[in-house]
């Protein structure tokens, strides 16, 4: 498509961004492809691109009155610059939600590592609240043998049990069968394994992280996933989406995350 623009890094990686959601859909590091992007993502105009990092604002998932994981993911971005992106309000943003924004995202190649930063400016005239996250897709060989380290201990809502509150007790979370984890408080310093390979996952700005895998039933549920391809990914997302955030007018907020391929 010809909104996709790629990025070279330092080292021969490379990232692919599309203007449609100003979304993320490939990095790849040191040979390997690290983020999944469905073979039936749809990227038409509206439709959320299942897959990459999938920008998540001004709501996360169903945590207010409007569209679901709010409608950044799914409007045109215009290109800033070199490795930068922007989304304003207008007409169709105010009538779904009636503020003045500047949204920038960065996505910044570093050896071994990929940078992806989200800004959030006030520009009108009411101070207005918030939730966000950058919903990324991480590619794994073999979801049964994967393993994210990093969250042992910490409290979580769950999702896929009725939002009910509970504590992970196991130091490195499995994946099997569907998941869908808020891990209030809980941000960067985590490691997912798969296959004998690692990434890191740290974040800034970003008060929590959740977790997601469909599993098997709801992958075939979602027309943009089908079968088994849940067994592909696991998202591991940096997000606000516990507390609102709040932003006076003129006041801007920074998140970021950035994954890291050890050596
Ligand atoms: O299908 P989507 O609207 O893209 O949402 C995909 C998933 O996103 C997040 O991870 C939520 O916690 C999940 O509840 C949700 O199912």
């Amino acid at each position: 498509m010809s909104d996709i623009v790629e990025l070279q890094g330092p080292d021969g990686a490379t990232a692919r961004v599309c203007a449609h959601g100003g979304q993320l859909l490939s990095w790849v590091c040191a040979g390997h492809e690290r983020l999944y992007l469905s073979p039936r993502a749809r990227h038409a105009s509206g439709q959320a691109i299942r897959g990459g990092v999938p920008v998540i604002f001004p709501q996360f998932g169903d945590r207010g009155p409007g569209p679901r994981h709010g409608f950044a993911r799914v409007r045109a971005w215009t290109p800033a610059g070199e490795g930068r992106w922007r989304l304003r309000d207008d007409d169709a943003t105010r009538a779904l939600w009636p503020h003045g924004f500047e949204l920038e995202l960065t996505v910044s190649l570093q050896a071994r590592a990929l940078s992806v930063g989200l800004d959030v400016a006030n520009t009108g005239d009411d101070a207005f609240a918030f939730t966000a996250a950058l919903h990324t897709y991480l590619a794994v060989d073999a979801l049964a043998g994967s393993h994210l380290h990093g969250l042992g201990g910490r409290a979580y809502y769950d999702a896929a049990r009725g939002g009910t509150r509970a504590t992970q007790t196991e130091a490195a979370l499995a994946f099997a069968g569907e998941l869908d984890r808020l891990y209030p408080g809980a941000a960067g310093g985590l490691a997912l394994d798969d296959d004998g390979r690692r990434l890191r996952i740290d974040a800034e700005g970003f008060p929590d992280t959740v977790v997601w895998n469909p599993g098997p039933a709801l992958a075939v549920e979602l027309a943009d996933l089908g079968p088994r391809e849940h067994e592909r990914f696991v998202c591991v997302e940096a997000a606000a989406a516990a507390q609102p955030l709040r932003l006076g007018p003129g006041e801007r907020w920074h998140g970021r995350q950035t994954l890291t391929v050890p050596d």
